[in-house]
């Protein structure tokens, strides 16, 4: 019996809808399987837990999660509570820093039935993976002064060893993919970060002669997201261009609410954590109608990560029957609640076995 530990982190708001109801799905994914199953451990970790307890994760908290196979997280955020900036950087950006996942990868393609809001998605089908680690998200800079001359400073940091990271990694699944890596960039606007980022680009690119590799600015290559996204493969972006790219492929694939992502430990120190795109949701928790895909997604790619690669594609062929007879939550236009999409995956599922 494969037994995979996950230690799982529902979060705030609607992450503790999603999150569940995914766990659901992955009990009868194993059940299928016959010789695998997950135990949840369940870590209350939120913005809740900090009004009790003065801080997003204990002391010790990295310490209880680290022995994991994995973490499954829903989402992090709750401004009535705490600061946004506070919370990411007190439990989900610490975690990803921490744990040194320092690559996130984040599909985006069509999905059966569901209505892109493009009116001419032509079947893209493209991967982004984004620097999880430095650039723009950094703690470096500071606050002075106050009134009329005060001034806030930021630093991005760019260390050679993280850009050529994210880069040969992108590389890397191009090879298994469509052997197209398309470098995200600004370096006409941006002095030096961008200029090195092009540069190490470059460089990287020579490795692999056998992939096609160009770079956009990430102006232009916003707005090529939109207007023709089935002329990309691989994606390499830094942490905030990756970020902001990710909500536009959500956004064309019809709702952020079905985009999947992993943040990926790639030096087995430390677990990789499996986590949606989206958000917390503020403007729906409680109303039972947050679409799961997004999450139940990302457990297929969960289920790829421990090489159940053919469960993994099962689970998504399910969830693509389901959306392909318009079983859909009000986001993609549907009239289901979270639990009537997540009871239909179930029971197809079953009716596979
Ligand atoms: N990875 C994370 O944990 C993560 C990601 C993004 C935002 N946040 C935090 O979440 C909070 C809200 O952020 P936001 O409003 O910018 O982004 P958001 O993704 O939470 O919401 C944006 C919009 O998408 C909708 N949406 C998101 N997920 C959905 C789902 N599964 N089903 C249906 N609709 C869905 C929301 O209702 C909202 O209208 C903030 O505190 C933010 O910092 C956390
Ligand atoms: O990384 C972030 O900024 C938090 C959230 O927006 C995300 O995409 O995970
Ligand atoms: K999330
Ligand atoms: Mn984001």
């Amino acid at each position: 019996m494969k037994k995979l530990k996950i230690a799982s982190i529902p979060g705030d708001g609607i992450g503790r809808e999603v999150v569940p109801a995914a766990e659901d799905v992955l009990h009868t994914v194993a059940e299928i399987h016959g010789g695998l199953s997950f135990e949840f451990t369940n870590f209350p970790y939120s913005c809740e837990y900090y009004l009790e307890h003065g801080e997003m994760i204990p002391e010790d908290g990295l310490e209880r999660l680290k022995d994991f196979h994995a973490i499954f997280l829903g989402a992090v955020g709750n401004i009535k509570l705490v600061p946004d900036h506070i919370s990411l950087w007190g439990l989900l950006i610490k975690l990803r820093r921490e744990f040194e996942q320092v690559i996130n990868i984040r599909p985006a393609k069509v999905l059966k039935g569901v209505q892109s809001t493009l009116l001419n998605p032509n079947d893209f089908d493209l991967m982004v993976v984004r620097e999880n680690s430095e650039g723009e998200y950094s703690s470096v800079g500071g606050r002075m002064f106050k009134g009329e001359d005060e001034i806030a400073i930021q630093n991005s940091i760019f260390s050679r060893k993280g850009t050529e990271r994210a880069m040969r990694y992108a590389f890397e699944l191009a090879e298994k993919r469509k052997k197209h890596v398309t470098s995200a960039t600004k370096s006409n606007g941006i002095y030096y970060s961008m200029p090195f980022w092009d540069e190490v680009f470059k460089e990287v690119s020579k490795d692999y002669p056998n992939i096609d590799a160009d770079s956009q600015h990430i102006d232009a290559l916003a707005a090529f997201f939109v207007t023709q996204p089935e002329r990309f493969d691989v994606i390499v972006a830094s942490n905030l261009f990756g970020d902001v790219l990710t909500d536009i492929g959500a956004g064309i694939m019809g709702s952020v609410g079905i985009a999947p992502a992993a943040n990926i430990n790639v030096n087995g120190k430390y677990p990789s954590m499996f986590e949606s795109v989206h958000g917390s949701a503020p403007d729906i928790i409680g109303k039972g109608i947050a679409n799961p895909i997004g999450q139940i997604w990302t457990a297929k790619m969960m289920l790829d990560y421990f090489d159940e690669e053919e469960l993994g594609t099962l689970l998504l062929d399910i969830v693509e029957s389901v959306t392909g007879d318009r079983i859909l939550t009000p986001d993609l236009g549907g009239k289901s609640s979270t639990k009537e999409v997540t009871n239909e995956i179930i029971s197809r599922l079953k009716k596979r076995t």
